[in-house]
């Protein structure tokens, strides 16, 4: 199990234009098995944190590190899902799910067939040999998600992964995400600009600042709401108070618009 540690980042974008102070000297923690949201106003720089935990990007100042070693380029251990498939429409499903397998030299009889029982997991037996076009956004979001776990990555980056998705279909999803990571032990970060979601699916929900993007501040969900099904965690008792709390901080962070 992974461990995040954000130690200090600072990141500047150069371009020919202007040099863009997109984050200013960030330090957080993520535990092992923790899940954790980031949510702040569009631009406060939560893809710029997602690509350099993935290795994607350097920090012009401070450091990432995943279990206590600094990350210089994307590892296996990390999956990353984003807000589209981007799935192949020349393979099969099977094909599109294994692909990560196939690039990291992983592909094995055993591997697939784990990759055939995550794809049942996710209610999508006998969709193996069909080809995306086939399959509704929600089924390809679910084939998606098997991509990103067949590679059994400890830490998964979650990059908007249901935004374009229809309500219930995210609903569903959300709850067999949260199952699927907590059932593994999986560390996890998802961005989202969809406060409830972020409460509903999260250990704690960090809220971010823009212009430079600093760390507002940081919410602990409790664990009434924590430790029953995000579809379920809206209606406990608590949940719209968080929400107007966090809601709250958004505002002011410039968050709601
Ligand atoms: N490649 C780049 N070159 C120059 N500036 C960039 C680049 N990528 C991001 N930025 C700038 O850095 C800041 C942070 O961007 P980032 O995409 O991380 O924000 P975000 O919070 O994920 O935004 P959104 O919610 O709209 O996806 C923004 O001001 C953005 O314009």
């Amino acid at each position: 199990m992974t461990r995040i540690e954000l130690d200090q980042i600072t990141h500047v974008y150069v371009t020919e234009r202007e040099a863009k102070l997109a984050l200013d000297s960030i330090s957080m923690e993520v535990e092992a098995g923790e899940f954790v949201s980031l949510v702040g106003p569009s631009g406060c720089g939560k893809t710029t944190i997602l690509s350099m935990i993935a290795g994607l990007l350097q920090p012009t100042k401070g450091e990432v590190r995943l279990a206590g070693e600094k990350v210089t380029s994307p590892s296996s251990q990390v999956g990353y899902m984003l807000q589209q498939d981007y799935l192949y429409p020349w393979r099969t499903i099977l094909a599109n799910a294994s692909i990560g397998l196939e690039l990291t030299g992983q592909l094995s009889e055993a591997s697939l067939l784990a990759t055939r029982d995550l794809l049942a997991e996710m209610g999508l037996a006998g969709t193996e040999d069909a080809y995306p076009q086939a399959l509704s956004g929600g089924m390809r979001q679910r084939v998606a998600l098997v991509r990103t776990l067949a590679t059994n990555p400890d830490l998964l980056l979650l990059d908007e992964p249901f935004s374009a998705l229809d309500y219930q279909t995210k609903l569903q999803l959300e709850d067999l995400i949260s199952d699927t990571l907590k059932k593994q032990g999986k560390t996890a970060i998802l961005v989202t600009h969809d406060l409830s979601e972020a409460i509903a699916v999260s250990d704690r929900v960090i809220v971010l600042d823009k212009n430079p993007g600093r760390i507002r501040k940081t919410f602990e969900v409790p664990a009434s709401i924590r430790d029953v099904q995000p579809f379920h965690a809206r209606e406990q008792q608590g949940f719209n108070d968080l929400f107007n709390e966090i809601w709250g901080e958004l505002d002011d962070s410039g968050g709601k618009r």
